[in-house]
Parts: structure tokens; sequence; C-alpha cells
């Protein structure tokens, strides 16, 4: 099985890539710039690529591992960013034009490995959830909402409408064809005009057919021409072409070709470990006992006196060889244990001042000076990146890869790796050995004897610690005694695990803001667009919940808040986030919970399932829907029944209770901010993210790309800018409506003789009611009041964004 000329194109290319992108990151580490954001995006698209398409199983650990170093400090940075400017949204819209780069190069990949690793546990879940749904009988309820039913006599009635209509017709076109017949023998009876001239006849023929012809001509030339101008597509523009179709079966047999290099490499692992153990195994146990006879002796011939043999807690015999002696190794061994227990003392002294020490610096840092010199927060993620760096510095950069044509493992590399894990295995059993054996010297020799009093208060020791382990575990597991299947099966009848939607991040349409730094240096705020909010979600939402690395070590985000009004894709964005990450979604929507395990203790329960399952199985987002209702500051009358601020005083609980390795995220939406109490709401919602009604240019491509969806073909008669226009205040919401109600099946067979102009999506429009300036003003206000919104309009006050943070 010969591989073909475009795998090994693909296979050249994706390494000289990866090459290239290493390169690229080494500048990077070098110097960390201002443009630095920029440019790890960069390479994280790169990386990311690189990941999914290089079939070398053990490059690929290597790249996985720097790329979530990537990912992580791409989160880093913009925490950085936004605590300097006080702001979640940044353009860099200059720098792009600096480096040459096109705004689509900035988008944050979704790494497919999110997915594809998981592809199986998904399945599975899916298959379980769709099973309790149709058990349950709570997917023919939803299936009921979008079919409407309608009784026997009605359909009976709907039938014989059809049936006579069809007769009708059929009938009309029978009576249709005898007046044709009769008329034509009418005028078969009539001769004499009919027999006119030849000559006339073919003239009149070549009449018509000329004009035809020309006009078909002339309107051909016309689009031709408009094309060429770039007033119109091209009309193969949304024609797959060949190369794509042919990149695309390439990607796809890489990934079959990476899962088997997998496969090859996971099973090399064992056999070549078996191997190293048969055929090096006993050479290797000699070696360690010569060397540790050696030692033995020479320390008797040094100090006059055995040594003690290095405790196996300690690392056994592992510890004496690092080029020390062995008397050095013992004294280290006492020091280090003192210098533990001294910090152990010392560190519960220093928690305190510690604290007073930061508050006081803040103050301090306020003048312009020492702003200048401002300096990133140390990362957690640069030493990864370095040391995979190195690694690939040592290993890769230069590796000589011409005989390793289909780029599979390195036997060598795992040898070398093996024969190290093989040695501390054996080293373990030789260490039982020896120790018995220098036990035995040493009665023959010295007649010495064992004190067993060390051993004993070492035992006393180990037993402190398991009790201090017994304290930590507070938390009382409620459910201890139920398997996580069936707490998962309960979850789903209550309707608090819902399905999610197959929609991924990319399907939220939008358009980039070109002008957002070029605005905001003439101290004007704009408006962030739509592919702004998507940049967000895929960092705070998609990024930290794919990867459990990136989520234990960059900046923590644990809840999120949509506002803005109503259809501009908040759900959308909370199903894309599961999606793309394959969470499991919770709904703790105030009228979802309501009348459900009632009771505080109830409350309690169901907080405490819905957090079991949903860290066991992450990762998960916790959804709740309308939550300013959570958090009303009067709860009207009509809801009361409901009781829709159950949770608010277990919000921040649940929050205290997420650890770093929790991969759980709160998300709530809302139409209506400000009928929370914002203080409480802020407290719970870390991030708050302002979703915008579309803009022109979001609008246009939205039309677009919507009516395409649905099965609308564009053409020229469509005047797409005029419709972006018209539904200024407009949201996507709106825009998915009107054209589902215009591109009805009858209208989608119409197109070929009746293309889609605009005026028939006004009909649909002129129902609706867009969303006012006042009301997006009533957001930006409301925005205004939330700390981040007070921060920053602090900061512009005084007119520079750089004091904000330690204002702040
Ligand atoms: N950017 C977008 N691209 C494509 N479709 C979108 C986009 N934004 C929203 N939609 C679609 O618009 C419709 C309304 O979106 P969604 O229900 O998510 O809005 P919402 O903000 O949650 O609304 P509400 O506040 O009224 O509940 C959905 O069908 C969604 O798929």
């Amino acid at each position: 099985m010969g591989p073909s000329l475009p795998q090994e194109v693909a296979r050249i290319m994706y390494n000289e890539m990866w090459h290239q992108t290493q390169e690229a990151l080494n500048s990077l580490l070098d110097k960390e710039s201002q443009k630095m954001y920029v440019k790890y995006v960069q390479i994280f698209r790169n990386l990311e690529n690189v990941y999914d398409q290089i079939v070398h199983p053990q490059k690929r650990i290597l790249i996985r591992k720097i790329l979530d170093g990537v990912m992580g400090r791409i989160l880093e940075l913009k925490n950085e960013m936004v605590e300097l400017e006080l702001t979640e949204f940044h353009y860099f819209d200059d720098i792009l034009q600096d480096l040459k780069l096109a705004p689509q190069q900035l988008d944050i990949p979704i790494p497919k490995y999110f997915l594809k690793e998981k592809l199986e546990v998904i399945k599975g879940r899916e298959k379980i959830l769709a099973q309790i749904l149709a058990d349950t009988g709570l997917d023919i309820q939803e299936m009921r909402l979008s079919i409407k039913t309608i009784s026997l006599e009605q359909a009976v009635k709907l039938i014989q409408i059809a049936e006579r209509a069809r007769q009708g017709r059929l009938r009309a076109l029978f009576m249709k064809q005898i007046f044709l017949q009769e008329f034509r023998a009418r005028q078969a009876k009539v001769p004499g005009e009919k027999m006119a001239d030849v000559g006339a006849a073919a003239l009149r023929i070549q009449k018509v057919w000329r004009g035809f012809h020309q006009s078909k001509k002339t309107e051909r030339e016309r689009q031709e021409e408009m094309v060429f101008l770039g007033m119109d597509p091209p009309p193969l523009l949304n024609e797959v072409s060949a190369t794509i179709v042919q990149a695309e079966r390439v990607t796809g047999l890489r990934d079959e070709l990476q899962i088997k290099h997998e496969e090859d490499y996971k099973t090399a692992l064992d056999t070549i470990k078996s191997q190293l153990q048969l055929i090096e195994g006993a050479d290797i146990k000699e070696n360690l006992r010569d060397q540790i006879r050696h030692w033995i002796i020479e320390c008797r011939n040094l100090t006059g006196a055995f040594p003690e043999y290095p405790k196996a807690e300690e690392g056994g015999s592992a510890i004496i060889f690092s080029n020390k002696t062995p008397q050095q190794v013992i004294q280290d061994i006492i020091a280090t244990q003192e210098e533990e227990e001294k910090r152990r003392k010392e560190k519960k002294k220093e928690k305190k001042p510690v604290k007073k020490v930061k508050e006081k610096k803040v103050p301090k840092e306020k003048s312009k000076e020492e702003d200048e010199q401002w300096k990133m927060s140390p990362s957690a993620f640069l030493q990864t990146m370095e040391e995979g760096n190195n690694i690939y510095k040592e290993i890769w950069k230069n590796k000589d890869e011409s005989l390793n044509f289909l780029q599979n493992y390195d036997p060598e590399m795992i040898k070398e790796e093996k024969r190290k894990e093989l040695e501390s295995e054996i080293r373990v059993q030789v260490d039982e050995l020896m120790r018995q054996e220098l036990k035995n010297i040493k009665l023959a020799v010295n007649r010495e004897k064992e004190l067993p009093v060390k051993e004993g208060k070492k035992k006393g020791g180990k037993n402190k610690n398991k009790g201090k382990k017994g304290r930590r575990g507070k938390d009382k597991d409620l459910t201890a005694d139920r398997t996580i299947e069936s707490l998962y099966k309960e979850l789903v009848e209550e309707g608090l695990l819902v399905q999610t939607l197959k929609v991924n991040l990319s399907d939220y349409i939008g358009e980039y803001s070109y002008l957002g730094a070029t605005l905001r240096r003439v101290s004007i705020e704009p408006m962030p667009s739509l592919l702004d909010v998507r940049q967000l979600i895929a960092l705070y939402g998609v990024l930290p919940l794919g990867s459990a690395d990136v989520h234990q070590n960059a900046p923590l985000v644990k809840s999120l808040l949509l506002a803005g009004p109503s259809g501009v894709g908040k759900k959308m964005l909370v199903h894309a986030i599961c999606s793309e990450t394959g969470a499991n979604l919770f709904n703790l929507s105030a009228e979802n919970i309501a009348g459900k395990y009632p009771g505080k203790s109830g409350l309690q329960m169901m907080i405490h399932v819905v957090l079991k399952v949903a860290r066991q199985l992450q990762p998960s987002v916790v959804w709740i829907g309308d939550t300013e209702k959570t958090f009303y500051k009067k709860v009207p009358n009509a809801e009361r029944t409901n009781e829709p601020k159950r949770l608010k005083k277990h919000l921040p609980k649940i929050l205290k209770l997420l650890k770093p390795n929790d991969r759980v995220l709160i998300v709530g939406t809302t139409r209506r901010p400000f009928d929370a109490e914002i203080q409480s709401f802020c407290r719970v919602y870390q991030k708050i993210i302002l979703v915008p009604r579309p803009d022109y240019a979001s609008r246009y491509v939205l039309w677009q790309q919507i009516i395409q969806r649905h099965g609308g073909v564009i053409t020229s008669a469509l005047n797409i800018s005029c419709l972006a226009k018209v539904t200024d205040g407009f949201t996507q919401g709106h825009i998915v409506r009107v054209v589902r109600s215009v591109l009805t099946d009858r209208r989608l067979r119409q197109q070929q003789q009746k293309p889609l102009i605009a005026m028939e999506f006004m009909g649909a429009l002129s129902t609706m009611d867009p969303i006012y300036q006042e009301e997006e003003d009533s957001f930006k206000n409301w925005y205004a009041k939330t700390p981040m919104g007070k921060k920053r309009a602090l900061a512009l006050m005084g007119g520079n964004t750089g004091t904000a943070k330690d204002k702040g």
C-alpha cells in the first residue's frame, strides 16, 4: 500500500508548517512584544492545524503540549489586556494593517481534538440521552409542539378538497383540449388566407428568432461584464473546486492514518518495553547490583562504616548516583527534611502578611511613571512552551527523517524512554535485594544490629497525614449510594439536563469591525461586532472547557453572562459552546426549575446532583436562561408562584465549590438585565458580555447566508444591500423568522423561473418590531453601572486607560 502523491505533499507541507511555526514561537519567546497577542493567535491557528494533520505520534505528543501552552498563554494575555484597558473587547485593526493580515486570520480556532478525542463518549452519551427521552416520552412532547395535530374529520375534509381540486383541474384540461381540437377543425375549414407566401413566412420566423437570439446574447454579455467589473459574483463562486475536494479527501485519509499510527505507537510502547526487559533486563539488573555493591564497599573504605541504605520513599538507590558522595547524600537528606519542617511552620505565619503587602502596593502604583513600567503577571504557560520548544530544538529541529516517509513512530525514542522506566522499576527490585544484602553483610562483618526505632517513628508521621486528609474531605456526598448513570437519568427525566442543538460557533454569522481601534483613538467607543462576541465566547467558553490543561492553569472564568435584546443569538451561543466541546447542558432557568425539587432540602439536593453529574461527566455548561429573574429587584406578582429567586443565595456557593479542575461553566442569558439587583448579579457573573444587535455589515452577510442556508439562491435580482439597509434595528432572530416564512417549499421550487427579490421579504418584516435605539441605550447604560463599566468610565475620565488598573 504505497502512499499517494497528495499524501506525500501533505506530509511535507505539515512538517514544513510546523517547523515554521516553531521558529515563530521561538522568536516570540525571546521577546514578548506588544503585538504578542496577535502573533500568538497566528501561532495558535497554525499549530492547531498542524496538530490536526500531523500523523507522527511522538511529534503529536509534543505539539499537543505546546498547543495547550499557547492556548493558555492567549487567555492570559487576553486577561491582561482586559485588566489594563478595562474592556472585554479589543480591536486590532491597526496591528492587522502593520502585519498585513486579514481579520479572518485573527479568528480564534477551536481545536478539532476537543471533539475528535471524545467522539465515542459523546456519541454514547447522546444515544443514552435520546433513549431516556424516548422512554419518558419527553421528545414526543417536543415533536407535538412542532407538528400540528388535526382531527379525523378535518383530515378527511382536507383530502376531499384536494381530491376535488385535482379532478377539477383534470376536467379543465380535458375541456381545453376539446376546445382546441374544435378550433383547429374550424380553422382548417377556411382555406385561402392560410396558404400565404412561404417567403414571407420564413422572414417572419427569422425575425422572431433573430430577435430572441440577440436578446439572449446581449443579456449574457451584460452579465459577463458585471462579473468582470466585480459587481456580480462569478457564476461558479459557490461551487466547490476539485482541488478543495481533493484536499478534503487527503485530510480524511490523514485522519485515518493518524489513528492507525497512534494505535501502532501504543502497542509499540508495550512490546518495546517487554522486548527490552527480555534483552536488557538482566544486564541492567547486574549493572545496578555491581554499582551498588561498589558504592557500599567504597563507603566503607572511605568512612570505615557501612552506609545506611536510602529508603524507598526517598527514591532508593537512585539518589546515590547523582554525582555526590554518599555522605553528602545523607547530609542532604537530613537537611531537606529539616527545611521542609521549617517551611511548614513558616507557611502558616506568612499567609496573612502577604496579603497586607499586596494591598499596600496598590496605591503606590498609581503614578504614571511606574505605570509605564507595567509588567505582565507571571505566566503559568510560558514554562510549558519553553520546555516544549527546547525539546523541539533538541530532538526534532534537525532530525533527519528522510527514511521515515510514512511518519511512523521512532522506536529509538521509545526505547530510550522505556529504558529509563525499566531501570527505575528494576531498581526497586534491586533495592529490595541489596537492602537485604547490606543487612547480611553488616551482620557478617560488624555484627551490628538494626535499630527498628526509626521506622516506627516514620509510621507515626504517616498516620498524622492520614488524619489531615480525613478532615479535608468536608463535602458530604448526599447521593453516595447512587451511580452516576442513575443521577444522569434522573436529571434528564426532570428536564434539567437537556439535549444540545448541533450548532457550531462558526455558524454564528457576522462581520468584523474594521474600525474599532481607529475609533477608540478618537475617543469614540465602537459598538462591538458579532464576530467580536463570537471571539469572546471562544476564549472564555470553548477553549477552557475543551482543554483540561488550559482550564486548570489559565485565568479561571467560572461564570459568563450574555446580555442582549431578544433574538441576537444568546441561546445559540450557549448551544455552540456545548457542541464545540461536547459538554453536557444543564438548564437551571427559573422557569425550568419551578416546582421541581421543592423545599430547602430539595433545592440542596438538586444543586448537589447537578454539580455532581456536571463535574463527573465534565465538561458541562450550566445555563440559566432569563437569569435576571433569579436576581429580581421585585418579583412581579404573576411570577411569585414560580419562586424565581430560589437559586440566588446558592449561586455564590456553587461558584465557590467549583475548582480549577472542574470544567464547569455557568452561563446566564438575559434580555432584561436592568430588572436585576445589580450588585449580587455582578458578583455572580464574572464576565459580562453585551451581545449587540447586528450592524449593517453583519446584516448583509446574515441575509446572504441565512437565505442560502434555507435553500434560497442569490441572484442579481435580489438586492441584499437594500435588505440590510432597511433592516436596521432588526436582529438575527427576526431575519431567520422572515426567511423561514418566505422560503416555503413551494417558493423554493419556483426559484428557477422566478428568482427571489427583496420585496418579498418586506411583507413579513413589516409585522415585526425592531429593537429601538432606546432599548440599546438602556443596555449600554446598564453596562456602565457594572464594575467593569464603572472602572472604565473612571479611567476614561482620567484620560488614561493605563492608570485604570491601579485605580481598580
Ligand atoms: N449570528 C447568527 N448567525 C446565524 N443565526 C443566528 C445568529 N444569531 C442568531 N441566530 C439565529 O436566530 C435565532 C434566534 O436566536 P436565539 O434564540 O439564540 O436568540 P436569543 O438571543 O437567545 O433570543 P431570546 O432572548 O429571545 O431568547 C435562532 O434561530 C438562531 O439560530
